[in-house]
């Protein structure tokens, strides 16, 4: 029966299923160059969930004795190997290598060039792979863009001349969607796992980063995306999008005591003065001080505890706020973020 070593690279090899026959698992590829001990390294709890590729080219001839394991199973997710022998001689051997993976339900490949991976994991360094029955079909790039749409409204104006706007959605609240939705203004919303590929190929006139759950420091993946969306698109940030924003920008966030939830916040916005009744839900905020280490300025505080409450990259169409325009509950003050974040995209979009 063959087996498939796919690499994060690409590179794929093909050899011949041992250990759990059925068994197909994804982890992280290392080599090993030890030339006895494979009992020890397969049991040894530093090894759990990676793929173990053995250098020596012979591997199995003294068997699996009773003493040897370094806990009570195989820790590694799976096992590559030149050769994997049955003709075992060892005088404390109860059982073959072979029959030992397939006890602990580990699957193994055999008649891999292990010298070859070893020196493609030396060049590309430590990578994913994964260990498959069949061969693993490339995603197509139509494959990659339905995995990552959630939903997308087509405006009743003229296609053509629609703008397009493109929700990152961290736990977008519908409002949000809604406040969007108007003639002349297409909508996408789209996972945080997309990459800036992914979201440059929808064609994007503006990006909208949601407003989500949790840490946003928890969301370290998506700010390289947010780096580069920053330099090619209009973009507006809500409460969650807001800190991210910030983070990419090398600003820094924190916990709050208490955090804002309730619906009559007061909000100054610094640089024209106005004040804003706004609708808040946040537990972290934006440092307002480590935003002077940033290209980011402060635009709005607070009017109570002076925290962060919008900001805005100068020279660009690039601002966020902590509240939360699209209200729902709450007054509608600051409604009209959605319309200056439109007409942005008239001005800016499709300069990419
Ligand atoms: N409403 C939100 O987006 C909340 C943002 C973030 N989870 C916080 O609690 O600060």
């Amino acid at each position: 029966m063959k087996k498939y070593l796919t690499l994060e690279n690409g590179d794929v090899f093909v050899g011949e299923a041992c250990g759990d026959l059925g068994a197909e698992i994804d982890g992280e590829l290392v080599f090993t160059t030890s030339m006895t001990g494979y009992q020890e390294t397969l049991t040894d709890p530093s090894y759990k969930d990676q793929i173990i590729s053995f250098t020596y080219p012979l591997i199995g001839n003294y068997g699996i004795s009773l003493e040897t394991s370094q806990s009570d199973t195989v820790q590694a997710a799976a096992v590559i190997v030149k050769e994997m022998t049955d003709q075992v001689f060892h005088y404390q051997s109860v059982i073959s290598l072979d029959a030992f993976l397939k006890q602990s339900k580990v699957p193994a490949i055999s008649g891999i060039d292990t010298r070859q991976l070893t020196k493609i994991i030396r060049r590309y360094g430590t990578m994913k792979a994964s260990l498959t029955n069949q061969p693993v079909t490339k995603q197509t790039e139509e494959d990659r863009q339905a995995s990552i749409i959630k939903s997308a409204t087509l405006s009743a104006g003229d296609a053509k001349n629609a703008e397009h706007v493109v929700v990152v959605d961290f736990g977008v609240k519908d409002n949000i969607v809604k406040s969007l939705q108007r003639p002349g203004i297409d909508v996408t919303v789209v996972t945080p796992e997309s990459t800036f590929e992914d979201i440059a190929n929808l064609h994007p006139t503006g990006i909208l980063l949601s407003n989500g759950p949790g840490d946003p420091t928890d969301y370290s993946d998506f700010l390289p995306v947010i780096q580069k969306l920053q330099d090619n698109f209009p973009l507006f940030g809500i409460c969650l999008g807001h800190q991210l924003l910030a983070l990419a920008n090398g600003a820094k966030t924190y916990k709050m005591t208490f955090g804002h939830r309730g619906i009559n916040h007061p909000v100054k916005n610094v640089i024209t003065g106005d004040i804003y009744i706004t609708s808040q839900n946040h537990g972290y905020a934006v440092d307002v001080d480590s935003v002077d280490d940033t290209p980011l300025e402060v635009t709005a505080l607070e009017v109570n505890d002076k925290t962060c409450e919008g900001l805005r990259y100068p020279g660009r169409p690039v601002f966020s706020v902590q509240y939360h325009p699209e209200a729902a509950p709450g007054p509608h003050d600051a409604n009209k973020l959605f319309d200056k974040f439109i007409d942005m995209m008239h001005v800016n979009g499709g300069v990419h």
